[in-house]
Parts: structure tokens; C-alpha cells; sequence
């Protein structure tokens, strides 16, 4: 039990998250408690409104501040993050925490290359400089295997297909060793093949750096391939927390048992999905 809190990287614990409205406070998520492991990938699953998104953006603080209340308590390597200000919050996103997005052109500034702004990534994080910075990203580049990784930086997002975009995304958030990485919906907007490519690219950051993941997603595919835990939500609240062979084979709550005949082809054979990673 200790060795297990002591391997535990990010700790959510009641984490209540409410919102300022005309009609005054309202919960969007309550009773979050979950933790994820060293190299353990947690599997975030619910219908669209569940609340995903907004714990995680609450595990990175990027709600907005005046309308937003959080309460509870989230600690990455047993630093309390809730209630931490800023500049302080800026420092830990990208390097501690770094976080993967649906639609990769929406991460990046489209007047810009890409060069620049991975560049840009990393020195505002380290103390690299900038030939330094530059070698790094066509390192991390051509280990996501992305061709000509010189060229491809001084090319503009536009030029880029949305799985190549993602898959720099990853490299980006990568290359600064973040404990955490948090990746929210990051094979929806992507067409088949790319979406194996990325799924391999975190598999891989996972067990290469043995960095922590919290994949959001409402495909069960996807968290059968790749996760190790899964936490269902509805409505704003966790209905059922499992390991993912539990959760598949044997799934307790009535909305995971739903969740799952949606997916008549799961569930019927039993066994997940197979991306053939
Ligand atoms: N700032 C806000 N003000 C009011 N309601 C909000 C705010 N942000 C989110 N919500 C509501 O909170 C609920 C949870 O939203 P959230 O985006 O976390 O769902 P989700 O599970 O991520 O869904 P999706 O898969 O569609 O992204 C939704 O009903 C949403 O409308």
C-alpha cells in the first residue's frame, strides 16, 4: 500500500469543481478521487458531458478564474497543485504536466512555424539555447519518426496533415520529460492510420520515459488498447473505477454496461479491440 502511494504521481482526491452562474454556484463534477501510477496510463471514459474535460482542466488550472471554483485536493509527486498561483501553475504545465489536445491546429499559432514554436517550447522551459533547442526538436521529431525533420520545421502548420500535427504535439510535450501527460481526445479528429500512430507514439513516451497518462476518451476501443485503469464518469461524478480486463470482463455499473453494449462488438467477443500496436 505504501509502495503504491509512493509510485502514485498524480493524486485527485475530492475534487469538487463548481461554476458561477446567473442562476448562482452549479456542480460540474463532484467526489473525484483517482490516482494514477509511474508509467501507468488511466483511462478516462463518459459520454459527452460527463465531465471529462473538466477535470482536466482543473488538474491544470486552466479554467477560468473569476467563475470557477475548485475545491479538493490534487498533488503531482506529492506537491499540492490547488491553490497554487499563476505563474506557478505556467511553470508546471508543459513541464511537469504537459497536455495533448483534440485538434491539434487548435495548439498551435498559425503565423508561425512549427519550428519556431517547439523551439520557443523548450526554452521557455529550459535553459537550452536556441541551436541547442533546435537540435533537440529534430531529435524528438525524427523519434516520433516524422521525415525531414529540418524542413518540417520551418514549415507552417497549415502544411501539415492533423495526424503529423499531433504527432509533433506529442514530440513537443514529450521532449521536456513531463511526469504527467494529459491526453484529451487526442485520436478523435485523426483518420484510422493516424490514429494507430499516435496511439503507438504515447504507448512508447509511456514506456520510454515512464511518464504517467491520463488519456481521456469516449472511444472504449482506444482505452481497451492502451490503458492500464479505467474511471468511468456520468454526470459529473465517477460511477465505476477498475482495472481494465476487470472492466471489460466483468463491468459493474449499470452506465459501463451501457457504455460497453454500444460497442456490440466489444462486448460480445469479450476481448478488446485490437490496434495491432
Ligand atoms: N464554464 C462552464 N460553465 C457552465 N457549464 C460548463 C462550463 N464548462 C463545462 N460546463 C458543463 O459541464 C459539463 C461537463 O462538461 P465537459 O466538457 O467536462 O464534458 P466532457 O465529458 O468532456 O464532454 P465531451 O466529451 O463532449 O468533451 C457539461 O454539461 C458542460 O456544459
Amino acid at each position: 500500500m505504501e509502495e503504491k502511494k509512493r509510485r502514485t504521481i498524480l493524486n485527485v482526491r475530492d475534487l469538487h469543481v463548481l461554476v458561477r452562474t446567473q442562476e448562482g454556484l452549479s456542480t460540474l463534477v463532484q467526489d473525484i478521487n483517482f490516482g494514477i501510477e509511474k508509467g501507468k496510463i488511466l483511462g478516462l471514459v463518459g459520454e459527452s458531458g460527463s465531465g471529462k474535460t473538466v477535470t482536466s482542466m482543473s488538474i491544470l488550472k486552466l479554467h477560468d478564474e473569476k467563475n470557477t471554483e475548485i475545491k479538493g485536493s490534487i498533488t503531482l509527486q506529492g506537491r499540492e497543485l490547488n491553490g497554487l498561483g499563476n505563474s506557478e501553475m505556467r511553470r508546471i504545465r508543459g513541464r511537469d504536466i504537459a497536455f495533448i489536445m483534440q485538434n491539434p491546429m487548435n495548439a498551435f499559432t498559425p503565423v508561425f512555424t512549427i519550428g519556431h514554436q517547439f523551439i520557443e517550447t523548450i526554452q521557455s522551459h529550459t535553459s537550452l539555447t536556441k541551436r541547442q533547442a533546435k537540435e533537440l526538436a529534430i531529435d524528438v521529431l525524427e523519434s516520433v519518426n516524422l521525415p525531414n525533420p529540418d524542413n518540417l520545421l520551418k514549415n507552417y502548420p497549415f502544411q501539415l496533415s492533423g495526424g503529423m500535427l499531433q504527432r509533433v504535439m506529442i514530440g513537443m510535450a514529450a521532449c521536456l520529460k513531463p511526469s504527467v501527460i494529459i491526453a484529451d481526445e487526442p485520436t478523435t479528429a485523426l483518420d484510422l492510420h493516424s490514429q494507430l500512430l499516435v496511439l503507438r507514439l504515447l504507448d512508447k513516451v509511456r514506456s520510454e520515459y515512464g511518464t504517467s497518462i491520463l488519456l481521456i476518451s469516449h472511444d472504449l476501443g482506444v482505452i481497451s488498447e492502451l490503458a492500464d485503469d479505467v474511471i468511468v464518469m456520468q454526470h459529473g461524478r465517477i460511477v465505476e473505477s477498475a482495472n481494465v480486463i476487470d472492466l471489460f470482463d466483468a463491468p459493474q455499473h449499470e452506465y459501463t454496461k451501457k457504455l460497453l453494449r454500444t460497442r456490440p462488438s466489444l462486448y460480445s467477443e469479450k476481448q478488446p479491440y485490437t490496434y495491432m500496436l
